[in-house]
Formats: C-alpha cells, structure tokens, sequence
C-alpha cells in the first residue's frame, strides 16, 4: 500500500490579505467583490500624501482613519507606509519600489489623484500585488484650460509683458505678438485633454491636425480634426501641443533630430510631462530661433533647478504644474479618487484600475461560483503533486454550452493561479499580481475553451485542471494521457469535484478532502466511516468512482474537521485501500 505522506507543509492557511475571492461558501462573496476581498481589519487606514479637495476628504473619513502628511520626505514616506491600507497621492510623490517593500504587504491601493500615473512603479505596485488607481476624467478640462491660456499668453507675450511693467517698463514696441487665428496647431496625443484642446482651439480659429498612433479616426471626425502621421503634424504646424503620458516611447518624444523637422517659428505647448521635450535640445532650438517660443506647465524635474536656461529663457512661459489646480477640478479628483479608493479598499473592483484587468460586473456576476470552483481545483491539484516535484505546466479546460468566445476567463486563471501557488508559499496572490506571480515562479498556464452540449444559463459546464511532467502522491490521479487531473463544475451554487484522473466522483468541495484509492468490495464506505467517527470527524459527502465492479474505486469522502495524524494512518491500514491522501481546500 502507498499511503501519502503528511499533508502538514501544504496545509499552512493561505494568506487572506488581499485575495480574490473568498473560498469559503458559506461566505460566498458577493459578485462585485471578486477581485479584492480583504482582511477583516476594523478600520483602514488611508494616508494622504498630497492636499486634497475636502469633500474627497469627507468621503474617505466615512469609512476609513485617515492620516494627512504633506510635505513627507521619502524616508518619512516609507516610514508612515507601514501603517497605512491605502495611499492617494498628485504628482508630486515618487511612489517607487521602496515604498512598496516598505509597506510589507499592508498597502493595497494606491490612489492617485489626476491622472498621469508617471509617479508611480507600476512594475513594483503589481508584483506586490497593490492595485493601482487614478481620478482620469475629473481634470481633463482644466488641463485642457490651461494649454489654451498657455498658448494665447505665450503668443501675447503676457507674462514677460507683465513682469516688465510691474518693473517699471512700459514696452508696447517690444511685445508685439502672433495671432491664433488661421494658425495650424497640431496635437500630439489626441486624447481626452487633446480632443478638448482641439475643440477649443477651433473656436479660436485655428487648424487643428493631430498625430496619436492609437486614437480613433472616428472621434477625430467627429470633432472636425485630421489624424496625421507624427512628421508631418510638426514640420506643418505654427502650434504645436503636446497631451501624450509619459512612457518609454514618448520620452524626450521632441528631441535635436525632431527640431531640425519642424517649421522655422514653432511655438511649443507642453502640459503634458516634462520628459516628453528633451529639454537641452529645446534650449538649443530656442537659442537657433528654429522654436520660436515655448510656454511650459511641466518639467523632467520638479520643481525644475532655480538657474534652469529653459525656465530662464526670454522666450519661454512657465508655470508650476498648475494644469489641473483649478478649485472646480480639484474638488472632482478629489471625489473621484476618493471613491475609487473606498471601493478598492471594500473589494469591489475599479473602472479606474490601472495594472489589473476591468471585468464588468455582469461577467463577475455570473462567474461568481465558478471562480471559487477554480482556486479550489488547483489548490487540490497542487496538492497531488509529488514532493519537492513543482508546477511547470498547467492546462486549464473549460467547457461551455457557450461559443468560446463568450467567456472572458482571466479571473478564472488569476484563481487557478492563486490555487496553485497559496498552499505552496507564503505569497498572496491576486487579480493584479497573478499573471506576473505566475511568469515569476515558471509556471506555464494554458487555457483552452470547447464548446459542448450545455444548458445556454450557466457560462460553464465543467472545469478541468490538469498539471503535466509532474509525478503524483496520489498516482490514481494522473489520468491515460499522463498529467494529475481534477475537474469539477457548479451544482446548485457550490463547487463540486467530478473527476480524479480517469476516475468519475461527485463531492461537495467544502472542508477537506480524503481520497482513496482501494479495491471495490462491500463494507469500504463504513471501514473507512467508523475510523473517521472514533475520531469525531464529522464526513459530508462520500462518493465511489469506478472502473468496473470489483475493480478498482476511488473514494472521494469529504470531511468537516481535519483528522488527526493517527486516524489517517489508520484508514492507511485498511487492507483494502491501496493509496490515499488527505487534501485540505
Ligand atoms: N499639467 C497637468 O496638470 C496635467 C497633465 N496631464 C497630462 O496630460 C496627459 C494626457 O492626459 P489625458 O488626455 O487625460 O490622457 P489620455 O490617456 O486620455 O490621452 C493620452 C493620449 O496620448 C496618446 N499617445 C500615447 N502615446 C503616444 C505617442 N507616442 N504619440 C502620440 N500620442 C500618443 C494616447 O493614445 C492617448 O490617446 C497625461 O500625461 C497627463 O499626465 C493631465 C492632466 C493635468
Ligand atoms: O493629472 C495629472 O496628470 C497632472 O499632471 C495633475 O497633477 P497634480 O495632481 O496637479 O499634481
């Protein structure tokens, strides 16, 4: 007989910190929860990094303690973050990897309120498994305010005009100006503070072209603007303004090889990044005349050296990142990424999340119980994998009544990837960090979607997990093609478990699990049943799969409690029973 060895390193309880779905069922969480649901803590607590508008402040102080610090230095930040469930910060916080370690894993959303998300190391927020939100929508028109007052005070020569008189000089020769209308201007990044941009500069007059690889032409048509490729948009233009994030594809974007393209006489907008202008380059094109002026809201560094040339120059406008500091749009971001956070910090996910995936909520809805059914597949199948053996590949069936196409699986994977790796390691893992947890620890996840006979109702008949080049403790588990096989569907709302390798069983997956592998024979239920009851172990669910009468049966005998070392020796010891392993859900 091969009895399995103890179950004790795997049975450690997987972290609840920030997981994506409550495995138990009788808490089945509620559809909008999937994502996130969170420790029980009392009450949150929220630290706000950067001023924000008060009837923000109001809503987080409904649900959670919150602590305002500005001005914190990066040490004061790390600090603090210890303590802290949530953070929301502007621009002006580097949110980088040492926070995130920092934190030690209490940190679960970072709210950033604007939206430029610049600030923040996506990489390191995901790989600790912190979601990532902004306010997008709330500031739009203010920046967008802000390019235009930028571009009619640049040409006007307002700023050095005023500076001059409150000197004493009265210089109406020297400040003549450019006009706006009739001027070409073009927008790079014709996004939602480039299309406003565009709507108001026509109503100044202008022609307005655009150059965005990833908008929409129909958008563009829709508010009379042309897209044009990137070269012709600024060797064309009299305006340009530049509305793209920074990324590593647009950094320094306008740089020496871009300046010598333009036409002689550009003005340069940026409210945009800093980054995006190499700015040596743009001092030297303004020395050359070839940048006839610029009228900047951002820099590479803020705030930027008090002896920069480009600050300094005579022909540059600046302000000190005030593109979104209007009183109307910070009261909105403040309530927008007061909201988002609240909701992230509740479990529900965000429509403004920035490194997880967005799954409408019809779709959480409806997969509700098959995302519980996922985790507690693999957290099985982990567990009938030969010790010290690993998990390289996983193959992930699911099968539909539905065309495949209709089944978005991605919480589905993030689950079977928090099934698989929780019961093995002390990393939580979640909807942000299950992919990169995934690729990080070598573990290979394939899915595959077929179509079967199925009622049109449920979006799943039956999902099967399979880990390939891997031995088993429990080898009745490695079906005829050779990988260790569960597969289980939903039966009323609860997860089932209906199949073991080439074995069929029906159990109930709740508490844990004993299977057994013996010869079929009468008196098998009740050997194994009275060794569980001399114990008080209360058993739920039995179920005999078969391969032909008097052959050999797997026993699959679901259990409340767990039983004690002995009393699995003892089952062990039944002669009838040829292999058998304890797995805990
Ligand atoms: N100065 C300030 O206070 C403010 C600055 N901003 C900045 O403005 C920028 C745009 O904001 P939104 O319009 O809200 O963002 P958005 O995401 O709606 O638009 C950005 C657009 O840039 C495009 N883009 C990306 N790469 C590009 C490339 N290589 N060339 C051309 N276009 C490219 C995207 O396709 C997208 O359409 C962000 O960087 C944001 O941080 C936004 C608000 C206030
Ligand atoms: O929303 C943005 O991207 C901005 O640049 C606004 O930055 P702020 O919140 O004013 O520091």
């Amino acid at each position: 007989m091969a009895a399995a060895t103890s179950q004790s390193h795997l049975l450690r309880p997987s972290l609840r910190r920030a997981s994506l779905a409550c495995p138990s069922p009788s808490a089945s969480p509620s559809p909008s929860r999937i994502s996130f649901v969170l420790r029980a803590v009392s009450k949150p607590t929220v630290l706000v990094a950067e001023k924000l508008g008060a009837a923000g402040l109001e809503l987080l102080k409904e649900f959670a303690n919150v602590d305002c610090a500005y001005n914190m230095t990066p040490e004061d930040l790390c600090a603090k973050i210890a303590l802290s469930d949530a953070l929301i910060v502007r621009s002006g916080t580097k949110v980088n990897r040492s926070v995130f370690e920092s934190s030690a894993g209490r940190l679960r959303v970072v709210g950033r309120a604007g939206v430029g998300i610049d600030n923040v190391d996506l990489a390191a927020a995901t790989e600790h498994g912190c979601l990532v939100v902004n306010a997008p929508t709330a500031n739009t028109v203010a920046a967008a305010e802000h390019a235009i007052a930028l571009m009619a005070a640049m040409a006007r020569n307002v700023a050095q005009a005023d500076a001059a008189l409150k000197a004493g000089k009265w210089q109406r020769n020297k400040y003549v100006g450019v006009s706006l209308v009739g001027k070409n201007l073009a927008i790079l990044g014709f996004g939602k503070v480039g299309s406003e941009v565009a709507r108001r500069a026509k109503g100044l007059g202008m022609h307005v072209v655009a150059h965005d690889p990833y908008a929409s032409a129909a958008r563009a048509q829709a508010i009379g603007v042309e897209l044009v490729p990137f070269e012709q948009a600024i060797s064309t233009a009299d305006f340009i303004s530049l509305h793209m994030p920074l990324t590593p594809s647009t950094d320094k974007m306008l740089n020496d090889e871009t300046f010598a393209k333009v036409k002689k006489g550009v003005r340069i907008v940026n409210v945009a990044r800093g980054g995006v202008i190499d700015e040596e380059a743009l001092v030297r094109a303004l020395d050359s005349g070839i940048v006839a002026q610029a009228a900047l809201d951002v820099f590479t560094v803020e705030p930027p050296a008090a002896d920069s040339k480009l600050v300094l120059h005579e022909n540059v406008t600046v302000t000190p990142h005030l593109g979104a500091s209007t009183v109307e749009a910070q009261e909105g971001v403040a309530i927008e990424i007061a909201e988002a956070v609240v909701g992230a910090l509740k479990g529900e996910l965000s429509a403004t999340a920035v490194n997880a995936p967005m799954v409408p909520a019809e779709v959480l809805s409806e997969l509700a119980p098959y995302v519980e059914l996922a985790e507690k597949l693999a957290r099985l199948a982990v567990q009938l994998v030969a010790g010290g053996g690993g998990v390289k590949s996983v193959k992930v069936t699911y099968a539909s009544g539905r065309s495949p196409d209709d089944l978005d699986t991605r919480v589905l994977r993030a689950m079977i990837t928090k099934g698989l790796i929780e019961p093995i390691s002390s990393v939580f893992v979640n909807l942000v960090n299950a992919d990169f947890t995934a690729k990080q620890r070598g573990i290979r996840i394939t899915e595959e979607r077929v179509q079967i006979d199925g009622t049109a109702e449920s979006p799943i008949e039956y999902i099967k997990v399979q880990i390939a080049q891997a031995g088993s403790k429990f080898p009745s588990a490695v079906s005829e093609t050779g990988e260790i096989t569960v597969a289980g569907r939903v039966k009323d709302g609860i997860p089932h478990l209906t199949e073991v390798g080439s074995f069929q069983v029906d159990v109930s997956l709740e508490g844990s699990i004993i299977l057994c592998r013996q010869v079929d024979q009468p008196g098998m239920i009740g050997a194994v049943g009275s060794v569980l009851g001399e114990q008080n172990v209360n058993v739920s669910f039995m179920s005999v799969g078969r391969i032909a009468p008097r052959k050999h049966a797997v026993m699959a005998i679901g259990v409340d409690e767990e039983p004690a070392k002995e009393t699995l020796t003892k089952i062990g010891e039944i002669p009838a029973i040829e292999e058998f392993v304890f797995l805990k859900l």
